[in-house]
């Protein structure tokens, strides 16, 4: 086995949570008048947590302003924590492989930007209580990823070695991650970005479906 340990982004990896942060987006834009997204913009919005990504729908004119940006985070949190299972699921394959995974004796984890409060019921609702060992959303303790601090504490966590050790994820910030901890990483074409910029930023494996991903771990 080339991997012992596999640790997954979230958004775009092993979940497709697009149209629902795109209408969270747009729903807190709504309601200060302001331009709205299509979806699809949204790729390139979501992957450094959701501050990041409230200051990236906001009206370039309010960037600074505090006061409006805690308004639209707090409006931003409230809608999605309602709404984030409306259109949410997990990518076709995704499960199996997971389970074939730990049948070969890996042990799985997520790392992901979203909020922690966000991620801890999603993946229950989705994957079930057992089958990551570790889950680690964003948490006002570590500055968020692609900074080593949180993924190190995650390593920690599992016990893991990071030569034994695979990051996955769907985009240059997961590619970062994985690299600044001395992991290797893996990009998944599937997701939210696509493999052009999972190549540029040096992805050591790019899978195009979930079996690749498999064959990538087996080694
Ligand atoms: O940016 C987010 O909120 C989540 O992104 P991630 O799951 O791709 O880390």
């Amino acid at each position: 086995m080339e991997f012992k340990h596999v640790i997954f982004d979230l958004d775009g990896t092993i979940l497709d949570t697009l149209e629902d942060l795109a209408l969270a987006g747009n729903h807190t834009c709504e309601l200060h008048g302001w331009p709205t997204f299509a979806v699809d913009q949204y790729r390139y919005k979501v992957g450094n947590g959701m501050l990041k990504l409230v200051e990236r729908f906001m009206p370039a004119e309010y960037a600074g302003d505090g006061m409006m940006f805690q308004t639209a985070l707090a409006e931003f949190r409230s809608y999605y924590g309602e709404h984030k299972e409306d259109h949410t699921a997990p990518y076709p394959g995704i499960i199996d492989m997971l389970d074939a995974m730990r049948k070969t004796g890996v042990t799985l984890a997520v790392l992901t930007n979203k909020d922690h409060a966000a991620a801890v019921p999603l993946i229950e609702r989705y994957f079930g209580p057992n089958r990551f060992a570790v889950v680690q959303g964003r948490i006002d303790a570590y500055p968020p990823k692609p900074a080593a601090p949180v993924t190190l504490h995650v390593l920690e966590q599992l016990g893991a070695d990071p030569s034994s050790t695979l990051y996955v994820g769907d985009s240059n910030v997961d590619i970062q991650c994985g690299h600044n901890a001395g992991m290797r990483a893996a990009g998944v074409a599937w997701g939210f970005r696509g493999t052009e910029e999972l190549e540029r930023e040096g992805a050591d494996f790019i899978a195009h479906t979930p079996d690749d991903l498999l064959r990538i771990v087996q080694g």
